[in-house]
């Protein structure tokens, strides 16, 4: 077939990578324990390129028009673009090797870290669940094409029978998406060095051209956000820079530049007004321009009208008529997607356990890619794409009136609820009240929740889910658990002790399997960072609590401690955020059905003598708009909701919250808002840079700023931490002070679990220790 650049194919802009049944993820973990070879590892990856390639193709993606992304990874796809362009920190200088490249191990080592270096920092990818490896940029980075794995993969597509399209991280993202390395001067920002930059992918685009690549897609989210174009006339002119010199380069392949997560407002005409051929917009967070846009009449354009980010079958219609809307203003139209895949599963056919029903009314992957076939079929003859709009259109009328996507109940209880319902007396009020009650020493310690998820507790978990573990014989294992965890905390000398959430394969999922209104799925998995996977239940209804949810396992604790134990929940906004919603109604109101599940699991919590219950919120940041003129009616819903969850807790209660995953610089406000008697946030890993901002803000409420990083086996020592206790207690007064881990503890071991935590207590000690001498000193 001869290329057109003036048409793109109908497209994806990008497939789930972990393998329909985590085939990445296992062959990956293989080789971190040891118990595969690098060779083994990239056959198993080449195998499930090669089997992601042929089910495009069967699904209507063509074989030769690069239809078909290029767009595997083994970790992430931001650190696959660093060790391309060379920008490898210098701790890890060792790792490249003679021939100038990084092999799988020391990839992987990148990723993860190794001993005191610690991996690149991990983060939130726009506004999804999934995190990227930011990367480091100094001054001196000496970028050069370091790696040309994108042809490598290229090729073998080519070998394979395919001319498939390579999708990389696009110049400008790269940048705004680094951090400055160590040691860069103050006020460095790494876009500054997109002229050193480019040239490295104008010899990428050389490197695939020679190897027959006719479309490359580069991707430039960061172009959707507010935070990361704040520098509007500065983010402008690197585009313009940048696509001015990829575009000049000779013989080069066609580009597609893509833009998922929201629309590019200000940025559409800067980059229409560049001589790349081809734009990917995405029209379901983004609009269709409301009129002519200078240059895109020259330009193919994919619509991104099938979301990529959430799991219900299409309105075809309606994305038909964006596609049609979108026509006139651009030189040529195609059917694509929102985002990439990467956000959903596979295939509902791995779901046969979900009632057919629902089934019908849910496309993951597969489905989507189908959808995207169906509308370029339409765009070409929408008379005989009837049958299809028919049925998409049957499928969602089918949903919206299914039994159970409106209680009535549930909405009566909404419709009662008043300004009392969201608030609580005032802290003043209500820390003399705790205090009266507990018996804490100052400083208090505790932990986030969760306890290493050990292979025993899985194995326990899937042999009861396959039902050759009878209930009793499970809840006897959890229990089992549970009194190890709180032995240990006993022991450590910990002031508050948490359950450990052993019975919890996810934070999220656990609760969704035990509400009304919640489906979850056996193979529905996505990644969420390198080879960790979720799998996101689908919140298809009104929400109910048919029975206590955490009640046995905490009163259970309870029971084997004299010291105060902290029941365990996951807030409504995180719920969310976790989960694939429904789309028939605001987003408030669904996390107001599940803000009051949550207040009733209080309430029972509180009269089974529970008097401290953490509701956790790492997700507030992740929802929160990336445009700024969405996030006061996003922080009022968010914080709402919380507050609907926990008000109705006694004044002796105390609640706490806790958040990570995010940096929360930009809804400080909203954390104060939630107006929990206690925040844990994690810190560590910044050394405690949030704290500052924290105490700024007035924040007046007990606070645990993370004093150790629990995202890597690194044990801190006693030192390390007391330093990190005495940096916060500079910030925060020490009635206000919680010591506690940055986040919960399912994803390490043992032994540096244990470690860890008893340096956490030596450090507390001292200072305390410290503090009781400086106050004998004083008087
Ligand atoms: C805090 N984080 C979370 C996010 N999103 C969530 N929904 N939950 C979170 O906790 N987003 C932000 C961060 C992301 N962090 C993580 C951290 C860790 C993981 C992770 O470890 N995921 C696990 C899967 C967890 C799970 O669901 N486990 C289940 C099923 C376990 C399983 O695979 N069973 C095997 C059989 C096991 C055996 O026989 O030994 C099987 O089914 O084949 C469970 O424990 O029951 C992962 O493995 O990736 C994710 C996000
Ligand atoms: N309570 C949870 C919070 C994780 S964000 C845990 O400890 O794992
Ligand atoms: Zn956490």
């Amino acid at each position: 077939m001869t290329h057109d650049a003036t048409r793109l194919p109908t497209t994806i802009l990008g497939y789930p990578r972990i393998g329909p049944r985590r085939e990445l993820k296992k062959a990956l973990e293989a080789l971190w324990a040891g118990r595969a070879s690098v060779e083994e590892t990239e056959a198993a990856a080449a195998e499930l390129r090669a089997r992601t390639r042929r089910r495009l193709n069967a699904l209507g993606l063509p074989a030769h028009d690069a239809s078909i992304p290029s767009a595997s990874s083994y970790y992430d796809q931001v650190l696959d673009a660093a060790v391309a362009v060379g920008a490898v920190p210098a701790r890890f200088a060792d790792v490249v090797g003679a021939d100038g490249r990084v092999d799988l191990q020391g990839y992987s080592t990148i990723a993860r870290g190794r001993g005191e270096d610690a991996p690149l920092e991990m983060t939130k990818w726009f506004d999804s669940n999934y995190h990227y490896l930011v990367p480091e940029i100094g001054p001196d980075t000496a970028f050069r094409l370091a790696d040309d794995r994108a042809v490598r993969e290229f090729a073998e597509g080519l070998a394979d029978g395919f001319l498939t399209r390579p999708v990389l991280v696009g110049p400008v993202t790269f940048l705004l998406l680094s951090k400055p390395a160590d040691g860069a001067p103050a006020g460095f920002a790494p876009l500054s060095r997109l002229a050193d930059l480019v040239p490295v992918y104008a010899e990428l685009l050389r490197a695939l051209a020679a190897a027959g690549a006719t479309w490359v897609q580069l991707d430039e989210p960061a172009l959707v956000s507010d935070v990361l174009t704040a520098d509007t006339a500065a983010v402008a002119a690197a585009v313009r820079q940048a696509y001015g010199a990829l575009t000049a380069v000779e013989g080069r392949p066609s580009l597609l530049v893509a833009a998922p997560y929201g629309d590019l407002g200000e940025f559409l005409p800067v980059l229409a007004g560049t001589d790349v051929e081809a734009l990917a917009l995405d029209l379901v967070r983004g609009a269709v321009p409301a009129g002519p846009v200078p240059g895109l009449e020259t330009k193919a354009v994919l619509g991104g009208v099938v979301d990529g980010h959430n799991v219900w079958r299409a309105d075809l219609a309606a994305a038909l008529a964006k596609l049609e809307a979108l026509r006139p203003l651009a030189r040529s139209v195609a059917a694509g997607t929102s985002t990439s895949l990467l956000h959903v599963p596979h295939d509902t056919a791995d779901e046969p356990q979900l009632p057919e029903r629902l089934r019908g009314w849910l496309a993951f992957a597969d489905q989507k890619v189908a959808e995207v076939v169906a509308l370029a079929a339409a765009l070409e003859d929408p008379a005989g794409a009837a049958g299809a709009l028919q049925a998409s259109a049957q499928a969602r009328r089918d949903r919206l009136g299914a039994e159970g996507v409106v209680v009535p109940a549930v909405r009566e209880r909404l419709g009662g609820l008043s300004a009392a319902d969201f608030a609580r007396s005032d802290y003043a009020v209500r820390r003399a009240a705790q205090d009266g009650v507990l018996d804490l020493p100052p400083l208090p310690t505790t932990t986030i929740g969760s306890f290493p998820q050990t292979a025993e507790i899985r194995r326990a978990r899937a042999a009861w889910a396959k039902g050759e573990l009878p209930d009793d014989g499970y809840t006897a294992a959890m229990r089992a658990e549970i009194d190890r965890v709180i032995a240990l905390q006993e022991e450590l000398g910990l002031d508050v002790l948490v359950h450990g959430e052993p019975e919890r394969n996810d934070m999220v999922q656990y609760f969704a399997e035990l509400l009304d209104g919640f489906a979850v799925t056996a193979n529905g998995w996505v990644q969420s960072y390198g080879s960790r996977c979720v799998r996101p239940p689908i919140l298809w209804g009104d929400v109910t609590r048919p029975a206590p949810m955490t009640v046995d396992w905490s009163t259970y604790a309870a029971s084997r401690t004299a010291k105060p134990v902290k029941g365990m929940l996951t807030g409504p906004v995180t719920i969310l955020a976790w989960s694939f919603v429904r789309d028939d109604q605001p987003l408030g109101d669904t996390a107001r059905q599940v803000a009051l599940a949550l207040r009733d699991e209080i309430a029972d919590l509180e009269a089974a003598g529970i008097g401290i219950i953490q509701v956790d919120e790492p997700a507030l940041r992740e929802l929160l708009p990336l445009k700024a003129a969405d996030q006061p009616a996003y922080l009022d819903w968010s914080v709402g909701s919380f507050r609907l969850a926990t008000s109705g807790a006694a004044d002796t209660t105390q609640v706490h919250t806790h958040l990570c995953y995010s940096e929360f610089g930009e809804v400080i406000g909203a954390i104060d808002g939630l107006d929990a008697d206690v925040t844990s946030i994690e810190a560590a890993r910044s050394r405690m840079e949030v704290v500052p901002e924290i105490a700024a803000a007035g924040f007046a409420r007990g606070i645990g700023p993370g004093v150790y990083d629990i995202h890597s086996p690194r044990v801190p020592s006693a030192e390390e931490v007391e330093e990190l206790v005495r940096l916060a207690a500079a910030s925060i007064p020490e009635r206000n002070l919680w010591i506690n881990p940055d986040c919960g503890l399912k994803t390490r071991g043992y032994a540096e679990t244990e470690a860890s935590l008893r340096n956490l207590i030596a450090a507390t000690r001292a200072v305390r220790a410290s503090r009781v001498q400086e106050g004998a000193a004083a008087h």
